[in-house]
């Protein structure tokens, strides 16, 4: 599934109706059939609903479900902002139709108070003001609607995009419309993904209005969300006659005798992920504990490190910032060796962005927006407000894989290819939670053939573990490092049996 701008959106449009010969009125029908069915899902039949009318196609896809709601027994009320002589094109169309097929039109501008009154009784109100054509702020009459409409105690739901949020994800400051649902056409915007616009979108349905996926390609967009069936389809298999030697050899070089945990976790984690032989250094004062806790590695000491024979090495979690470290980070690049940089291995990582080029084996680098914002010298606000651009010429600069972490986290290729991760919840928002996707990412980087597949598969299945457990029986609040990882067996066993019934 694509993630676009709006401006790709339209060439998306625009091929499907010039190219391939599906004209506007014929996706806007589909489109309002789509929001139609939904509705079906979550509206009551006793509920009143108002559906608010905009100038553009958003409108025009109002105008479609009035008309399908029309054969029903139901409270709908289709209110329009601008007059009906402004309504062109396929919403013209559209607008006809609802008419002919016997529907009323109330005008906002006309009837003022009666619109009040009728938002204020509303169970549901639709808005479908203003969608991928809006930009800038609001018109006065737009803001005042929205306004009124975010003021109603109805359930708001959006068609395409919460009117008065850029399609593109822009900053900006303006009032929109809090959507409880965002019924999204085709392909998800930006906008989903990023701050502030993602508050807006309440829970997101993405629907399809029979855009056939040659219009999307056409639209040469380089960024993906990630589906539970593309995880699917390549994790990895574990072959019956293999052994430990198969499933990589890793070195975790985590750990400070004031942060024995974070080691742990990552260690534990990755064994958890299915690594085939893992080797830990961490200071000796803190060997003994970790031993105990974790019988199935072997130790290496810190002053004697060796990269030979590795499939790989992550650094970083609990590793320390005094400037002893530094060195192993430097030794770590050196190796050449598939390599996942995270936590304070991204501090000591800053100092030395020139030693990234030039490097063979991958890299991946997973910094929440923190540590984004000192790798780039950029405030953790510019980091939120353009992730995918930000994102996109670092991992291209340094030619690294980029885990920028957040509600939807986002992974970026060398080569540009970006993919939004749709799991995970606040739940992760703890100490350890980061540690465990770096054992995760070591193991998984070591068992799939294409990186992006493992980086995304990581990312993916360790924020499944943060659903499956809100889901099940924690809270948001209650979660730890060790629930993360004593859930990943059920993760697994689930998504395989789901591979093996579909092989
Ligand atoms: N393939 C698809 O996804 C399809 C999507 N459809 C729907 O079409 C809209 C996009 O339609 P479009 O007409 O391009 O644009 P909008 O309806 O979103 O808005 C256009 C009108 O909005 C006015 N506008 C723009 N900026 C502002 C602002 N700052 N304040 C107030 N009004 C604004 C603008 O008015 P002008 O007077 O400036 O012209 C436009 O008229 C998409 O989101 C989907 O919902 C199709 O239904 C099917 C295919
Ligand atoms: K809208």
């Amino acid at each position: 599934m694509h993630v676009v701008t709006r401006e790709e959106m339209q060439a998306i449009d625009l091929y499907t109706i010039q190219t391939i010969g599906l004209g506007g009125p014929i996706l806007m029908e589909n489109a309002g059939q789509a929001i139609y069915d939904a509705l079906a899902k979550t509206v009551k039949a006793g509920d009143q609903i108002v559906i608010v009318i905009g100038k553009g196609n958003n409108g025009g896809d109002g105008f479609v479900l009035s008309r399908l709601l029309l054969a029903e027994d139901r409270s709908v009320e289709t209110w329009l902002l601008p007059d009906m002589e402004a309504i062109r094109g396929d919403a013209r169309v559209h607008l006809h139709a609802f008419l002919e097929s016997g529907g009323t039109i109330h005008q906002i501008n006309s009837e003022p108070e009666h619109f009040a009154t009728r938002l204020h009784e509303a169970d549901v109100v639709v808005d479908a003001l203003l969608g991928t054509g809006f930009h800038g702020v609001p018109r006065a009459d737009y803001a005042q609607v929205i306004q009124q409409i975010n003021a109603s105690s109805a359930k708001i739901i959006a068609v395409d995009l919460p009117s008065g949020v850029p399609a593109n994800g822009e900053p900006f400051s303006h009032e929109a419309v809090h959507a409880a649902q965002t019924l999204t056409l085709q392909c998800p915007k930006i906008a989903q993904f990023v701050q502030p616009a993602a508050g807006f979108f309440g829970k997101t349905e993405i629907l399809s209005i029979g855009i056939p996926e040659r219009a999307v390609q056409a639209s040469g967009t380089q960024r993906e969300l990630r589906t539970r069936a593309d995880v699917r389809r390549s994790l990895p298999v574990r072959e019956p006659f293999s052994n430990k030697g198969t499933h990589g050899k890793g070195l975790l070089i985590a750990g400070a005798p004031t942060m024995p945990g974070a080691a742990y976790f990552a260690a534990r984690a990755a064994l958890r992920s299915g690594i085939g032989l893992l080797t830990v250094s961490v200071p000796e004062e803190i060997r003994p504990i970790l031993a105990s806790l974790l019988p199935e590695v072997m130790y290496q000491p810190r002053q004697s490190l060796d990269y030979n024979k590795l499939s790989g090495l992550a650094i970083g979690p609990g590793l320390g910032r005094d400037r002893a470290q530094a060195a192993f980070v430097a030794q770590a690049l050196d190796a050449d060796i598939p390599t996942v940089i995270d936590a304070d291995g991204l501090y000591h990582l800053a100092a030395m962005l020139e030693r990234l080029a030039g490097r063979h084996a991958p890299i991946v680098l997973s910094p929440h927006p923190g540590e984004m914002a000192r790798l780039t010298g950029q405030s953790i606000q510019s980091i939120e407000s353009s992730r995918f651009s930000i994102s996109r010429s670092f991992a291209r600069k340094y030619g690294i894989y980029l885990v920028l972490k957040g509600r939807y986290t986002l992974i970026t290729a060398p080569d540009g290819r970006q993919v939004v991760n749709p799991t995970g919840n606040a739940a992760l928002a703890k100490g350890g939670s980061g540690d465990v996707l770096t054992g995760i990412l070591l193991a998984y980087l070591l068992q799939h053939k294409q990186v992006m597949d493992a980086v995304c598969n990581a990312v993916y299945v360790h924020g499944a573990l943060a659903d499956t457990l809100v889901q099940t029986c924690h809270s948001p609040l209650d979660v730890l490092a060790t629930d993360l990882i004593e859930q990943i067996p059920p993760v697994l066993h689930d998504l395989y049996k789901e591979k093996e019934a579909r092989a």
